[in-house]
């Protein structure tokens, strides 16, 4: 798949893809992989291979919540591209390494009191993960081992099966109308692929945060395990998806996907106009706004 991953060269010159990761990471073998096979990455995306089973696990460490600021972003994709194009790898597993939090979706900051150029290149940025994901050949499972609003909705429904712990705490959905925006119309339709359109109708309506649960009733998540089984079980389901030929699987997963990617593909610039215009809206900044106070409020 050609994709550009389009950042500024600053973007991406400020990042060190491939650091050896610092403190725990540095020397230590990556779990199940022989000796010798070290965990690499870059600063917020960590990743153990497991070259003899062609897997790798990318765990995503932007502390406190994950959220998809552009540096992250930017990392992601990095990570992924790399994988992508090792032949080592037929499967990732995507989980995360901030305790409780799978990931909490976009980073508001990166589109609140933001000028338009910068809300571009974000909205590109966001754009090129999915679509990375989304249409990656690799086998993409998601272990779910915290909540996953919105964008962190979106990476989850990406991946080719989901497995949530069961925690209540844990709630899967895209809640944009819940924030006074909207979920644009990829996010839409990748929800609908999953859960079919009147259930998506209603989840989108009423920006749906379902617990384990529900999740599960409504078919968001593949498999809901008890929270210390979500890495066993995404491997042993990473075993029967790689039982697969690959040519087969890819070209049937292209098959699948290639018509919902191709309606951003066809129109990305006038999507992120689209964006851009409606996030630089002054009562979409003050709805921002409310939300963040809101978060902020929380604490007390
Ligand atoms: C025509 C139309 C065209 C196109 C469409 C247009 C535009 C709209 C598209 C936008 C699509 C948006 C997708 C998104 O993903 S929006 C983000 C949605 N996310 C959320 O709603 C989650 C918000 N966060 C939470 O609910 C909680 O933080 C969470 C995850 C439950 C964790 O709770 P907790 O552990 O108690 O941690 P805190 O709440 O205290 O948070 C710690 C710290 O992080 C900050 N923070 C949390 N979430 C975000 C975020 N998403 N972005 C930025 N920052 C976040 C929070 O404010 C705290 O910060 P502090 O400085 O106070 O420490």
């Amino acid at each position: 798949m050609a994709l550009t991953v389009g950042l500024r060269p600053l973007t991406r010159a400020l990042l060190r893809p491939w650091a050896r990761v610092p403190g725990a990471a540095l020397g230590r073998p990556a779990a199940g992989s022989g000796d010798g096979v070290r965990c690499f990455g870059s600063p917020r995306v960590l990743v153990e291979p497991d070259p003899a089973a062609g897997v790798a696990v990318m765990k995503m460490r932007n502390p406190p919540v994950n959220s998809l600021s552009l540096e992250f972003l930017t990392e992601l994709l990095i990570s992924l591209e790399k994988l992508e194009n090792d032949k080592t790898f037929r499967g990732i597993i995507i989980t995360s390494d901030c305790p409780g939090i799978f990931s909490a979706g976009l980073d508001l900051l990166e589109m609140y009191g933001r000028d338009p150029a910068h809300c571009a290149e974000y909205w590109k940025a966001v754009q090129e993960l999915w679509l990375r994901v989304y249409l990656s050949n690799l086998v993409v499972i998601g272990a779910i081992n915290g909540i996953s609003p919105a964008g962190g909705c979106l990476l989850s429904l990406s991946c080719d099966y989901r497995v949530l712990a069961n925690n209540p705490k844990y709630a899967i959905g895209l809640n944009e109308t819940l924030l006074g925006i909207i979920a644009p119309f990829w996010f839409k339709d990748v929800l609908v692929n999953t859960i079919g359109h009147r259930a998506a109708e209603r989840a989108l309506q009423l920006g749906f945060l379902f617990p384990p649960s529900d999740a599960l009733q409504v078919g968001i998540v593949d498999q809901v395990v008890p929270e210390d089984q979500v890495q066993s079980t995404a491997r042993s389901v990473m075993a029967q998806w790689l039982a697969i030929p690959d040519h087969a699987r890819q070209l049937t997963k292209n098959l699948v996907r290639k018509p919902t990617a191709d309606r951003l593909l066809q129109q990305r610039d006038a999507d992120i106009q689209n964006f851009v215009r409606f996030i630089s809206r002054d009562s979409i900044q003050k709805s921002l706004h409310v939300y963040l106070e809101k978060l902020k409020q929380k604490k007390g």
